[in-house]
C-alpha cells in the first residue's frame, strides 16, 4: 500500500446530503431536520483537536457525533513523508492562504500564515516537533482561569496517559521516558536525528548553560529532538493517530469532508440562547446544508477560523458585527482579541563545510538528480534527509539565566524562555532557498507580550478574515529578542559555530529583529478567561450561550513556551470527561 494513500478514506462522507438537510437560499431558521441530519454533537473542523475529540467522544456508543471538515483527507505524499511538508504550503486546495496585515514592525510586509485545510489540520503540515511547554505555563493557565485542574500537577497526567507514545525502532529518548510515565496514547513520537550536519546545541550553546534549567520540561528533551514521526518514519497526524479503521467503523460517528461550516445556528428558548446546529457547504456557490445538534456544537476550526466563525454567526463585539451587517446574537467583546504568536528571527549562514543538504531546495539539474536520489533512498531504505523533519537541533533557555546573561553585561533582564532550532536555510516557508549551501538558526520568542486580533473583512464566510498580529508592538519583545540573539551569537562557546558559519557583526545582529524574516504559527486567538472580558469558562463553554464550546489552539489562556500541537492533544483529552458526562445527561 503506497504510504500516501489512506486506506480508510472511503469511510469519509463527501455527499453532504447524507449528513445534513439541503436548504433553499430563503430559509432562515433551522426548522425540522431528518434523523440523518440530527446529531448529539457536531464538531466543526477535523484538525489536530477535532480528530481527538471525535475519536474520544464516539467511544461512548450512545453519543452520535458528526465531524465536519472543510478539506479532504490529509494523506498525500507531501504530508506523509516527514521532510516534504513545505512543498504543500502554497497549494490553496490544501492550505488556507492567509496573510497578515502589513504593519510598521514588519517593515510594511504582509506575512504568510499557512493553515491546513485537511483532516489532521496543522498536525498534517507542521514541522513535527513534539514539545510540551513549561510547567509554569500551565500553572499560569490555572491562575488565569481560577481552575486548578489546568495546573501542571493536575494536567500533566493527560499527557502521560494520552498523547505521546515513545514506541519507536530508533533509540527511545531517556528524557521522554522520564516524562511519559504511562505510555498508552495513539500519538507516537520518536527521536529522529538524520541530518549529521545539524549543529549540536549541547556541544555549542549547551556549554553556556542553555537547557540546564529544569523548570522547562521541554529542555528535558534536550539531548535530541523528539518528533511526531513513527517507527515507519512517517508523519503522525491527528488523522493518522485517531481516525483509525476501528474508530471510523463506529456507527455513531460520521466524518464528512469538503464540508465547510459557514454559520452556527441559534434558537432562543426561555430567554436563553442555544446553539442548535450548523450550516455548511462544499463551495461558495454550491448547495447549502443544515445539521441539528441536540447537545453541543464544538468549534475546532483553529486559531483563525474559530473566532471568524463566531463573528460570522453573530457572537462577538456588537459594534464590529453591526459594521459588517451581521445580526448580533450575543455581544461578546473579547472574540477575536488576544491573538498571540511566537515571533521568529532567522539567521542565515554560509555552510563552510559544504555539508548542508542544499539540493533539497533544488536550483540546478544536479540538485534535482540528487533530490530524486534522496527520495529513492527514503522509499527504499526509509533513511536520509526526507526522513527528517528538518528542525533537528533545538535548545531552550531563559533570559533570566544568570549564567547565560551575566547581569553586569545584560542589565534589563525579564523572565522569558527561548528556543533555537536549526535547519537548512530557507525563506518564506521553504519557497526560497540559497546557493551555495547554507543553514539557519531560528530564534523564537516564546513568551511575547504583544497581542493582535482577528476581525472580519466582510460577512462572507468565504473571505479570509483580517489578521493583525501586532508583532513586536511591545518594546520588551524587541529587547528580549535582541538579548537572545547577541547572547547566542556572541557569547562564550559560540565560537564552535564558527566552524560552520560566517559570524555576524554587532551592527548586523542589532538590525535583525526588525527584519523579522519569517514567522511560525502556533496561534491562539481567544482566551479562556473567567473574567467579564473572557469568552469561555474553564470547560471551554462559550459564556452566555448553551451548547457551544471551542476546543482548539485558540482557547489557550496564554501561549505555551514551545510548539503547540502537544498542548492541543492533551487539553482535548482533558476536556473529554466533562464533555461525555454532560452530553450523555
Ligand atoms: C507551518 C507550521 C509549523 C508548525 N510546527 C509545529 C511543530 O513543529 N510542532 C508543534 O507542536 N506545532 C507546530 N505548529 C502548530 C500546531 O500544528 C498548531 O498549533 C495546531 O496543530 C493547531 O491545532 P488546532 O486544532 O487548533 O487547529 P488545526 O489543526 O489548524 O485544525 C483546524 C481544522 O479546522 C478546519 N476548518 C477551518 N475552518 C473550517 C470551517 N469553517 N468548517 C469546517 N472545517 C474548518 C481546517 O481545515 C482544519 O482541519 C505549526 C504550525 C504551522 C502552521
Amino acid at each position: 500500500m503506497p504510504l500516501f494513500y489512506n486506506p480508510n478514506s472511503w469511510r469519509y462522507i463527501s455527499e453532504l446530503s447524507k449528513v445534513g438537510t439541503r436548504i433553499s437560499s430563503s430559509e432562515s431558521d433551522i426548522g425540522t431536520t431528518g434523523s440523518n441530519s440530527t446529531w448529539d454533537v457536531i464538531i466543526v473542523g477535523g484538525g489536530t483537536s477535532g480528530c481527538v475529540l471525535a475519536a474520544r467522544l464516539s467511544e461512548d456508543p450512545s453519543i452520535r457525533v458528526l465531524l465536519l471538515e472543510a478539506g479532504g483527507s490529509g494523506y498525500n505524499l507531501f504530508t506523509r513523508v516527514p521532510g516534504a511538508y513545505s512543498k504543500l504550503f502554497y497549494d490553496p486546495k490544501q492550505v488556507f492562504q492567509l496573510y497578515t496585515e502589513p504593519d510598521e514592525n514588519t517593515k510594511g510586509r504582509k506575512l504568510f500564515w499557512p493553515r491546513a485545510k485537511m483532516l489532521g489540520g496543522c498536525s498534517s503540515i507542521n514541522a513535527e516537533m513534539a514539545q510540551y511547554g513549561a510547567p509554569g505555563d500551565f500553572d499560569e493557565w490555572a491562575r488565569i482561569t481560577g481552575d486548578e485542574s489546568w495546573s501542571w500537577k493536575n494536567f500533566s497526567p493527560f499527557w502521560n496517559s494520552e498523547s505521546l507514545n515513545a514506541t519507536c525502532h530508533i533509540q527511545p529518548s531517556p528524557a521522554l521516558t522520564y516524562l511519559v510515565k504511562e505510555v498508552q496514547g495513539p500519538v507516537k513520537a520518536c527521536e529522529n536525528l538524520k541530518i549529521p550536519f545539524s549543529p549540536d546545541f549541547n556541544q555549542v550553546i549547551g556549554t553556556k548553560g542553555v537547557n540546564r534549567n529544569r523548570n522547562v520540561p521541554t529542555s528535558l528533551l534536550r539531548l535530541k529532538l523528539v518528533t511526531y514521526i513513527d517507527e515507519k518514519l512517517e508523519r503522525v497526524s491527528s488523522e493518522s493517530a485517531y481516525l483509525t479503521k476501528e474508530v471510523l467503523n463506529r456507527p455513531n460517528l460520521k466524518v464528512a469532508v469538503r464540508a465547510r461550516v459557514t454559520k452556527i445556528l441559534f434558537e432562543k428558548r426561555d430567554g436563553e440562547i442555544l446553539a442548535v446546529g450548523v450550516e455548511f457547504a462544499n463551495s461558495r456557490k454550491g448547495p447549502r446544508f443544515r445539521a441539528r445538534s441536540l447537545k453541543e456544537v464544538v468549534l475546532s476550526a483553529g486559531a483563525i477560523h474559530s473566532p471568524q466563525l463566531l463573528l460570522l454567526s453573530g457572537v462577538g463585539p456588537s459594534k464590529h458585527l453591526q459594521e459588517q451587517n451581521i445580526s448580533v446574537v450575543h455581544d461578546l467583546p473579547g472574540v477575536g482579541s488576544q491573538l498571540i504568536d511566537h515571533p521568529v528571527v532567522d539567521f542565515y549562514f554560509k555552510d563552510k563545510t559544504d555539508t548542508a543538504p542544499a539540493h533539497m531546495i533544488p536550483h540546478t539539474l544536479g540538485d534535482h538528480v540528487r533530490y530524486a536520489a534522496t527520495a529513492l533512498r527514503y522509499f527504499l531504505q526509509r533513511w536520509g534527509h526526507l526522513a527528517s523533519n528538518w528542525g533537528e537541533g533545538a535548545a531552550f533557555c531563559r533570559s533570566d539565566d544568570l549564567t547565560l546573561f551575566p547581569p553586569e553585561e545584560f542589565r534589563e533582564l525579564k523572565v522569558q524562555d527561548k528556543i533555537f532550532t536549526t535547519a537548512l536555510a530557507y525563506k518564506e516557508h521553504g519557497r526560497v532557498g540559497w546557493k551555495p549551501s547554507t543553514f539557519a538558526i531560528h530564534v523564537v520568542l516564546l513568551r511575547p507580550l504583544s497581542k493582535g486580533s482577528i476581525t472580519l473583512k466582510s460577512d462572507s464566510p468565504w473571505d479570509h478574515p483580517i489578521i493583525t498580529p501586532n508583532y513586536l508592538q511591545d518594546d520588551s519583545d524587541i529587547s528580549k529578542l535582541l538579548l537572545e540573539l547577541i547572547g547566542t551569537m556572541k557569547g562564550e562557546g559560540a565560537e564552535t559555530l564558527d566552524t560552520y558559519t560566517d559570524q555576524k557583526t554587532d551592527e548586523e545582529l542589532e538590525e535583525i529583529p526588525r527584519e523579522l524574516s519569517d514567522i511560525i504559527r502556533r496561534l491562539h486567538a481567544a482566551w479562556l478567561h473567567l473574567s467579564k472580558e473572557g469568552i469561555l469558562d474553564s470547560q471551554l463553554r462559550v459564556y452566555g450561550i448553551k451548547g457551544l464550546r471551542v476546543c482548539d489552539a485558540s482557547v489557550f489562556p496564554n501561549i505555551v513556551s514551545g510548539h503547540t500541537a502537544g498542548a492541543c492533544f492533551a487539553s482535548r483529552r482533558k476536556i473529554i470527561e466533562d464533555f461525555k458526562e454532560r452530553v450523555s445527561d
